[in-house]
Order: C-alpha cells, then sequence, then structure tokens
C-alpha cells in the first residue's frame, strides 16, 4: 500500500455528498425485492453489476429509479442507511450529510413518513453503532414540477427539526435552478439550508442561479464553474464548499479519464473542494475508493490530501464540539504520519 492510501485510510473523513438510494448494493436489491415480493428486471447480482455502464447521467438516473422501486418500507429505508454507516465505518468516515429523494418514492405510493422515519431510525441507530454523526438532507428532483417540490415540502414540516437543508438533484439540463427560487426561500423561510447540484452536465450560468437565486450554502459537483474566470473567482471569494465526486463524474462521463477530474484544479485555484462518492454502489467505490483513485490520477501530495480532509470536515455541519474532536484526531494522525 502506498504511503498516501495509508494516510488516507487512518484519516478521520467525512462525507457530504451521498444519496442513500444510490448506496443501494445489487445484493440488497435482491433481498428487498424478495421479502417485498417485487419482479426485478435482471436475474442476478451480476447482471446487475454489468448494466452500471453510463454515457451521461439520464442513463444512469433511468437504472437508479429503476433501483428504487425494491425500497418499500419503512424497515427497507431503515436497513438501506445502517447498511452504509457500517460499510464507511471501515473508512473512517466520522460524519455524513446524506440526501435523499422523497419523490422517488412518494410518487410510487410510499409514504413519505415511512421514507424518512426509516433513514433517520437508521442514521440513529448505525450512528450510536459505529460512532457516525450526521444529518439528512431533503432533496427535490428538478425534473417534476415546482409544486411538486412545494408538496414536498410541506410533507417535511413535521421532521424539521431532523432535517438540515434542502437539495436539487437529477435531470440537470434544462431545469435551471431558477425554477425552484421559490421553493428554496420558503425552505430557507423555515429554517433550512440550501444545497444544489449544479455544473455537473449543465452550464456555468445554472451555478451562478444557484448562487443568486438558490443562495446555495454548498455547491455540489460544479465542475463546469471551471468554464468561467469570474465564477471561479467568486467560489473562492465567497468560500463555498464543493463536493466534488471523481468516481461518479468518471461513471457519468461528465470527464474522459480520473486525471481530468476538476479536484486538482479546484485545489489550486484555492477553493473548498471535499471528496464524496455520490452513488457508491453504482459508481464503483465507496469515500477512501474516491480518495485513492482520485490521488492516483491526479498525482496528489500528502498535502493536497489534508487540505481535501480538511476541507470535508471544516464544510460539515458539526457542532464546535465534535468538529474539535474530529480535529483531534486528524492531527493526530498527521503527526504519526510525518
Ligand atoms: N450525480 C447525480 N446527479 C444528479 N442527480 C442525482 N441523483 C443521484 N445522483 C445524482
Ligand atoms: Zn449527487
Amino acid at each position: 500500500m502506498s504511503d498516501i492510501e495509508t494516510l488516507i485510510r487512518a484519516l478521520p473523513k467525512t462525507e457530504l455528498h451521498l444519496h442513500i438510494e444510490g448506496s443501494l448494493e445489487p445484493e440488497q436489491m435482491f433481498e428487498f425485492a424478495e421479502r417485498n415480493g417485487v419482479d426485478l428486471a435482471f436475474d442476478s447480482v451480476e447482471d446487475i453489476r454489468a448494466a452500471y455502464e453510463f454515457n451521461n447521467l439520464q442513463e444512469f438516473l433511468d437504472l437508479y429509479y429503476q433501483g428504487m422501486s425494491v425500497l418499500q418500507t419503512k424497515q427497507d429505508f431503515h436497513d438501506l442507511t445502517f447498511a452504509y454507516l457500517e460499510r464507511v465505518k471501515v473508512d473512517n468516515c466520522r460524519h455524513v450529510e446524506i440526501f435523499f429523494d422523497p419523490q422517488g418514492h412518494t410518487e410510487r405510493g410510499v409514504p413519505f413518513n415511512d421514507v424518512i422515519e426509516g433513514i433517520l431510525s437508521g442514521l440513529e441507530e448505525g450512528g450510536k453503532a459505529f460512532g457516525i454523526t450526521s444529518h439528512l438532507i431533503l432533496s427535490f428532483l428538478r425534473h417534476l414540477s415546482e409544486e411538486d417540490a412545494f408538496k414536498t415540502l410541506e410533507q417535511a414540516e413535521p421532521y424539521l427539526d431532523r432535517i438540515l437543508g434542502v437539495g436539487l438533484d437529477s435531470s440537470e439540463v434544462g431545469h435551471p435552478p431558477s425554477k425552484f427560487e421559490r421553493v428554496f426561500a420558503k425552505a430557507r423561510e423555515m429554517g433550512l439550508k440550501s444545497f444544489a447540484h449544479a455544473g455537473e452536465e449543465g452550464p456555468p450560468e445554472y451555478v451562478r442561479e444557484a448562487l443568486d437565486l438558490l443562495k446555495i450554502d454548498r455547491l455540489d459537483h460544479g465542475n463546469r464553474a471551471l468554464e468561467d474566470e469570474r465564477l471561479v473567482k467568486r467560489l473562492h471569494d465567497e468560500k463555498i464548499v464543493l463536493t466534488s465526486c471523481p468516481l461518479s463524474n468518471l461513471k457519468l462521463c461528465v470527464i474522459d479519464d480520473l486525471k481530468d477530474s476538476p479536484l486538482k484544479i479546484m485545489l489550486e485555484a484555492g477553493l473548498k473542494v471535499t471528496v464524496n462518492s455520490d452513488d457508491p454502489s453504482y459508481f464503483g467505490g465507496y469515500l477512501n475508493d474516491n480518495y485513492i483513485a482520485a490521488a492516483e490520477a491526479l498525482k496528489l501530495t500528502k498535502d493536497d490530501i489534508l487540505t481535501l480532509v480538511r476541507n470535508g470536515i471544516e464544510g460539515a455541519y458539526l457542532s464546535e464540539d465534535r468538529r474539535g474532536h474530529i480535529l483531534t484526531e486528524f492531527d493526530s494522525v498527521v503527526e504519526r504520519h510525518s
């Protein structure tokens, strides 16, 4: 194992861009399908894995929404979430801020309450078992209407104290942030933070809209912001945290090669960029896999890794106590590896 890989594995980390439905492993898909009497279009785990070849975001989303159909009960959402925490514990992940896509479930007739209560109980039980703190982000599907997003926000009202913020995901091009300006304003009034996927496939203008109209507290992906120098300066000056997802970018053909990951350029520009897994089951890697693959392809230095991990700790919504605890552990790992 290289020194960089040893360091990556040893450091305490956070994950700030993870769709819990994207952590559904093929084995779990079969297990849930069987217990819920759902017919799968695949005969084996190998068949499912073989289908995970995508040319763009939409090809992935089509399979992602199909995969979700096995998630039907509160117990399914609990088990899915617990299994994700159990998996990232191995990666020395100490804190997660996870997205869920309620509309992907309510539109199939699964009650909103079952979805959120299952995820929250998974976070609580897994958090205690593995020493991982967490926040939950309710993400709107941008291919659906503003009205549908408002309805979803209303369903979330009884759970406001357990939701960190709202997010925006799904098919980007043709669904600019401006479509959701009023929903995000309402969410902010309700005390929620704002996050949005922008610049994954969409143009720099979508990143500007996310900043100006949605008033985002963190930018998810942001790759195409690099096409606009003034926007890069703004992200720098406003200290916007970016959640980059190297293996996701590769699998969705946002980049042709990991060497083209925006991570290095973002680091060189002094942006607050972090490393994340997005949909680890679909993209072939969890948190450490993303760090290790990016480090190798981009020839990241030890200092680059420390900056990325520190950005993830500083960019998380942690209590000062918890942040201090994680940073103390970070410092002691750094000392041991110096
Ligand atoms: N990478 C991604 N981009 C947009 N929507 C998503 N939903 C799940 N993963 C996503
Ligand atoms: Zn994402």
